[in-house]
């Protein structure tokens, strides 16, 4: 599991961590992981050219000493202060060290291979200040490689939303935890690859993170496997309740998720049981009503619908219930709240804006509090889609962030393979959390090995490479 705190959280575990240790020993660890990942990205540290950015707190202070390192094995430092102030100690240190002070960065940045960025760190408030703005950029255009120190400048790290300019990182080294913001987009674009300097936090922060991301381990233990003793029924039938004349292939990628998430049937109720027998035979069809098809141990209700009735059938079972797509539309909280079983919504940016009342961009730019504020006014677990994937749980347990998935996945008809791949691991008995987080980690990570040529990718191909993420997934 990757884990995240807020810096709230992390400013408390410092100072609990700080009270036990000799001072300055915190700020000594994280420089000295800083400069080894440096080193490592840089290959041959003798001669390199380094730029500081360096603002006026303590992340200026992290990457001081950390040049300093740098200027001991042998590469050209030079530090330049952004800010009102400057961390005397970590200029002492590199000046001592053979590091120089210019005031021209866009001299020094003409001329770098790597470039740090410690204007601010978990200190940050808004956007980089204008002064900074085209420092920022010159950085970004220049040839050399640029390392944010903890977190990309201009970045909010507790929710990744950025307001103004951030500043474009290739890498971001960051200590103690992961901050939410380097977990969601926008702002984890800009933090590039995120490596985790160990700092010796993890004794005094909260063992609950704020946010957390799977990771392959994390997902192998929630997939579902079956026993000798187990049958089709007892792995879980998931219902299927999609498409349209106008959208039958919703309805056969609805399918084709749900067959390769681990239920033991599945249970198509809809008009379109043509389109999904002639491609997957091995589908129950039944023409509908949901309550006359048969018993299942979870629904899935939406995508392609149109306007076919279903929804508020499904939303009458008493098993959990996945909505996607057509199944949000005009979606009353009231109708969720009253249920007893768990349910899930799976909306993408457009659905959630809809559901809330304001403009799509305004969920895109804070997808963090789109997501609990869906939880909350619905009181069911959330699976916001897009660029990161989100999901919240109204039992308020840690949001969690998926770390797979590739733009590519903006393809027609990649959501409906999602859902009906959520709708069976929710059939075969993962809580609606473990199961929505599960499925964006394969459906990402299938799209991931779709892609690995660098070729677009269909919804099809999604759902065909689903049973290969799975075994990735299971066998590390
Ligand atoms: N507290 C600790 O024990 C440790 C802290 N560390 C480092 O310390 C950092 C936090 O240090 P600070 O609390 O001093 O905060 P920062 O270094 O993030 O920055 C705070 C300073 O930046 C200014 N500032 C705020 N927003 C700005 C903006 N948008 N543009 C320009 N300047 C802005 C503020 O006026 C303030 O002077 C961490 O991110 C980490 O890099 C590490 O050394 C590990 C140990
Ligand atoms: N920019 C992006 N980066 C990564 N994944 C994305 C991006 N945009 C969309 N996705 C993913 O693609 C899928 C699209 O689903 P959806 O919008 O419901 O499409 P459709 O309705 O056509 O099936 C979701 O899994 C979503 O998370
Ligand atoms: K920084």
């Amino acid at each position: 599991m990757r884990n995240a705190h807020r810096v709230e959280t992390v400013r408390a575990a410092e100072a609990a961590l700080m009270a036990r240790l000799p001072e300055g020993a915190l700020m000594q660890r994280a420089a000295a992981g800083l400069a080894a990942a440096c080193c490592s990205l840089l290959g041959r540290v003798y001669g390199a050219r380094v730029v500081l950015l360096v603002g006026s707190g303590d992340n200026g202070g992290d990457t001081l000493y950390a040049g300093a390192r740098l200027a001991r094995r042998g590469a050209g430092v030079t530090a330049v202060p952004l800010g009102a102030r400057v961390h005397e100690a970590g200029l002492a240190a590199l000046r001592a060290a053979g590091g120089r002070v210019s005031d021209d960065p866009f001299e020094a940045l003409a001329a770098a291979d790597l470039v740090l960025d410690g204007i601010t760190g978990i200190g940050g408030r808004g956007g980089l200040r204008p002064e900074a703005v085209p420092v920022a950029r010159a950085a970004r255009g220049s040839d050399a490689v640029v390392v944010a120190v903890d977190l990309p400048s201009g970045i909010d790290a507790d929710t990744g939303e950025v307001s103004g300019e951030a500043l474009r990182a290739d890498a971001t080294v960051t200590f103690g935890t992961y901050k939410p913001g380097l977990l969601i987009d926008p702002a984890r674009e800009y933090a590039g690859a995120v490596r985790l300097v160990d700092i010796g936090l993890g004794a005094t922060l909260p063992s609950v993170p704020d946010m957390e991301a799977l990771q392959h381990e994390d997902v192998a233990r929630l997939l579902p496997v079956p026993f000798a003793s187990s049958d089709k029924y007892r792995r879980g039938v998931v219902g299927v309740v999609a498409g349209s004349a106008r959208y039958p292939g919703a309805a056969v990628l609805a399918v084709a998720g749900a067959l390769r998430g681990g239920a033991g049937a599945v249970r198509y109720v809809g008009p379109a049981t043509d389109a999904v027998l002639a491609r997957f035979p091995e589908t129950l069809v039944h023409p509908g009503p949901p309550e006359k098809a048969g018993r299942v141990q979870a629904w899935v209700a939406g995508p392609g619908l149109g306007d076919e009735p279903g929804v508020a059938e499904v939303l009458a079972s008493d098993v959990p219930v996945l909505l996607d797509a057509d199944g949000l539309r005009d979606l009353s909280p009231e109708a969720v709240r009253g249920r007893a079983a768990p349910t899930l919504l799976t909306p993408h940016a457009g659905e959630a804006a809809a559901l809330l009342g304001v403009e799509r961009a305004e969920v895109e730019a804070h997808r963090l509090w789109a997501v609990r504020e869906l939880t909350a006014r619905f009181g069911a677990t959330v699976l916001l889609k897009g660029s990161t994937t989100l999901v919240a749980d109204p039992d308020g347990a840690p949001v969690r962030a998926n770390p797979t998935g590739t733009p590519w996945l903006a393809t027609a008809g990649s959501g409906d393979v999602l859902s009906g791949l959520a709708g069976s691991l929710l059939a075969a008995g993962l809580p609606a959390r473990d199961a929505a987080s599960a499925a964006a980690y394969l459906h990402g990570l299938a799209a991931r090995l779709t892609s690995a040529t660098a070729t677009p990718v269909t919804a099809t191909d999604v759902a065909a490479t689903l049973p290969r993420a799975w075994s990735d997934v299971t066998t590390v």
